[in-house]
């Protein structure tokens, strides 16, 4: 493990290892940006009706606590990162590089916002800023509609999972593909280049760098790693990444694994998760037809290309193990399609055969418990709107 700055330990090298400490995003006012228009935009398939948002993610939060999980907030990380000059200057720099802005709004922007204290800037930086909430008498600004955002606001955030990974002792910055969240890596980027946490800790990848989402990657054994490509993580950004960990000896397999490119199948973790060491609870309706390209290193900057297999026995002989255990979402295919939409693959393993996961998908909760995995559930209709469930909500930052 990476020693850092005021000697935290930190590394994740399993899906299911006694989850110690990890970040989360408790969402805010961010959320109140959300109307039926810019919903789809930003990545929501409703309006969530916010307060209750917050106390189901509280409960997310105090569920994890109470297993004695060290529980990091972004909001906070962030605020005593922007105390820092430096760091404030690049977050501002950040949002003024949008071409939607114009050089006139964009000085008059900046004269805003460095007057504002850390907790302020986090608060813009997240939320947002509509056009009528600065005072701008230049052209642009009379152009744009009153409710234009000059900067846009990051519902998304509360998907931890996806603006960072950790892979070992490193942390990779991912460079997510949609529009809406883009953005968002700029601020994980800036946390774990400047906040003294994570001083001492190497950073993989960059929001700047081919696309690679946190929802795509799995850590199903020791140097064995799982990738997604589909609608988020791209051929490219998978290799990328399989050049990345491989130099900088985190794996000695990757297993790329093409997946449907739809809304309802946006990363890997929406269709498969771990529950045990050995065990995935997985969405029928794909389980069969999945497959994976094994990875290797090679010789210099080669990339040793293996031939494409069902998913689930690769991931076994690359775990190197008999089998793969499959619990399947559901009981038939209908059932299966309802509770795979709303995230019943997607749990969150705090240690090996304990699992957090929405309390809506009954059937496939009830087949994770007669498989012997203990299940705690949260409620999520409202977090459930912007459709990821408890592991898509966290970035684990050290598991056993
Ligand atoms: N790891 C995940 N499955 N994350 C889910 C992210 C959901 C988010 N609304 C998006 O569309 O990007």
């Amino acid at each position: 493990m990476a020693e850092n700055v005021d000697q935290r330990p930190v590394g994740v090298r399993s899906e299911v290892g006694r989850l110690r400490t990890v970040l989360l995003h408790r969402p805010g006012p961010e959320l109140r940006r959300l109307t039926p228009r810019n919903n789809d935009a930003l990545l929501f398939d409703g309006i969530p009706w916010v307060s209750r948002a917050r106390d189901e993610h509280d409960a997310f939060a105090a569920v994890l606590r109470a297993r004695g999980v060290e529980v990091l907030h972004l909001e906070q990380l962030l605020i005593e990162t922007l105390a820092q000059p430096t760091a404030a200057a690049d977050a501002i720099d950040g949002v003024l590089t949008d071409l939607r802005l114009g050089d006139q709004l964009r000085r008059q922007l900046r004269d805003q916002l460095v007057q504002l204290g850390p907790e302020e800037l986090s608060g813009v930086l997240i939320a947002g800023l509509r056009n009528d909430e600065l005072r701008s008498t230049g052209l642009v600004s009379s152009l744009l509609a009153a409710e234009d955002f000059l900067i846009d606001p990051l519902p998304n955030l509360l998907f931890t999972r996806d603006s960072s990974v950790w892979v070992g002792d490193r942390v990779a910055i991912t460079s997510l593909a949609m529009p809406a969240r883009q953005r968002e890596t700029q601020l994980t980027e800036l946390i774990y280049a400047f906040h003294p946490r994570f001083e001492s800790v190497p950073r993989l990848h960059g929001w700047a760098r081919e696309h690679l989402e946190g929802g795509d990657v799995l850590a199903l054994a020791p140097g064995v790693l799982a990738v997604g490509v589909g609608e988020r993580t791209t051929p490219a950004g998978a290799e990328r990444f399989a050049r990345t960990v491989f130099d900088h000896g985190l794996a000695e397999q990757l297993l790329v694994v093409p997946i449907d490119q739809n809304r309802a199948t946006m990363h890997l973790d929406t269709i498969c998760t771990m529950v045990d060491v050995d065990a995935v609870v997985m969405y029928p309706n794909v389980a069969d037809r999945l497959s994976a390209i094994p990875v290797r290193p090679g010789e210099g900057r080669e990339l040793i290309i293996g031939e494409r297999a069902p998913f689930l026995e690769a991931a076994a002989t690359a775990m190197g193990i008999d089998r793969l255990r499959v619990i399947a979402t559901g009981l038939d295919p209908v059932t299966a399609e309802r509770e795979q939409w709303d995230d019943g693959n997607n749990t969150l393993a705090i240690e090996p055969r304990v699992a957090v996961a929405y309390e809506r998908n009954v059937e496939t909760n009830a087949r994770l418990e007669a498989a012997g995995i203990e299940v705690i559930t949260l409620a999520g209709s409202e977090l459930g709107s912007g459709r990821g469930g408890p592991r898509c909500m966290s970035c684990p930052i050290l598991r056993d």
